[in-house]
């Protein structure tokens, strides 16, 4: 069974959701394309060849790019190493970029393509849950700088999102399980019925072949897709996905980079949680509901830098205006708001929370 997902906007496009999906990609790409870049994570050769094989197959010059695996990915020289292979492939705006692997390879494809000659069409085939239910659909695209996560970048929605659920049997534990962090956080600003299959039977939620996997899969990314149809430049609505964001990101710039992405999601949302409830907006057995189901799945809730640092790094969260941060928090399961300009005492006293 294939499901198919509407993202709407100007230059609508659909998240195709199935196992062996491969043969939609020729059309996703279509004939226009003369050259087509595949840029791929380097330790995935054996999701890449059929992927190039069946652009080959539809009569186009293929040719991969490998970049390095991960969040390595998305840095500076590598995208212009991109670059310079584009200029060397003569590649001009009728051509494509496919970006194959998880999100941080298809966060780097879709800037690429962005970039290069102003914007080329960009199609993403991710093969994470991660990549499947957030990175890959919405069309934000970037790189992280040393001073901050994903700092430089351009919202540039694919022409198309092809999610393979066969390729998730080979991922790493704790990758599904990161990706499992987004989905989560899909239940608690949208969908509650995602938290409810997730309760019912954790072991289910962390095994990728499972039987809830297509289920959680497709609410995740209709949540996604309802959204950024909307607001794709986040100028309101789409601010709900930040949600465990704002610290999320700081943790991640505290360690380097070598942080999962949704595991410091997951801590990011319990801090968020004990804000709304610090605030007086959200009662404790919410906040508890998400240290128990984010723990149900293996994901860490707690965390013990030191304050100072990450609340320096939150400064430059996108969602603040000036000196006024901004967070999204919670009013209730499926009630996101914003809190804005809490104070200080507040905002550390929240982190007490997370790092007892
Ligand atoms: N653009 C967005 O809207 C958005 C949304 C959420 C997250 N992100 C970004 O996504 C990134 C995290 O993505 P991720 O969790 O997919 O991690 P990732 O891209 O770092 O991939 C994790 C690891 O899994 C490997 N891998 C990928 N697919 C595999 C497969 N099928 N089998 C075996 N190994 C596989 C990768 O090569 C990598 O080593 C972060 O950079 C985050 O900022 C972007
Ligand atoms: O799509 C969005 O909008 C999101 O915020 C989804 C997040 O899960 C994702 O990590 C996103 O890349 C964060 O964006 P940023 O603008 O805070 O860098
Ligand atoms: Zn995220």
């Amino acid at each position: 069974m294939t499901t198919r997902i509407r993202v709407g906007g100007a230059a609508p496009y659909d998240v195709v959701i199935g196992t062996g999906v491969l043969g939609e990609l020729p059309a996703m790409v279509g004939e226009r394309a003369r050259t087509v870049a595949v840029v791929h994570a380097e330790g995935l050769p054996e999701i890449a060849r059929p992927v190039c094989g069946a652009l080959e197959r539809a009569g186009h010059e293929v040719h991969a790019l490998p970049v390095p695996d991960g969040e390595a990915a998305k840095e500076a020289g590598v995208l212009a190493g991109l670059w310079s292979a584009f200029a060397a492939l003569g590649m001009t705006r009728t051509d494509v970029v496919v970006g194959v692997g998880g999100g941080a390879t298809t966060d780097l494809a879709g800037f690429a393509a962005a970039s290069w000659l102003r914007g080329v069409p960009a199609v993403l085939v991710p093969t994470t849950l991660l990549g499947m239910v957030d990175a890959a659909v919405g069309g934000k695209t970037g790189i992280n700088i040393p001073e901050g996560k994903n700092l430089v970048g351009a919202f540039h929605p694919p022409a198309g999102v092809l999610c393979d659920l066969a390729t998730l049997v080979t991922m790493p534990h704790e990758d599904y399980i990161s990706g499992l962090a987004e989905v989560i956080k899909a239940g608690f600003i949208a969908d509650p019925k995602i938290l409810e299959l997730v309760e019912a039977d954790p072991a289910a939620a962390v095994s990728p072949a499972g039987p809830a996997t297509r289920e959680l899969v497709e609410r995740a990314v209709q949540v996604k897709a309802d959204v950024v149809s909307c607001d794709l430049r986040e100028s309101g609505l789409r601010e709900i996905l930040n949600y465990g964001h704002t610290l999320a990101h700081a943790i991640e710039k505290a360690e380097d980079y070598r942080f999962r992405h949704g595991h410091a999601v997951a801590i990011g949302m319990v801090y968020a949680a004990e804000l709304s409830r610090l605030a007086g907006r959200l009662p404790a057995e919410v906040v508890e509901r998400h240290r128990a189901v984010l723990a149900s799945v293996g994901l860490p809730v707690s965390y013990g830098a030191a304050w100072p640092g990450l609340r320096a790094t939150m400064s430059i969260d996108k969602k603040a205006r000036g000196a006024t941060l901004r967070f999204v928090v919670l009013d209730g399961v499926a009630e996101p708001g914003r809190l804005e300009g809490p104070d200080e005492a507040l905002l550390a006293a929240a982190y007490r929370e997370v790092a007892r």
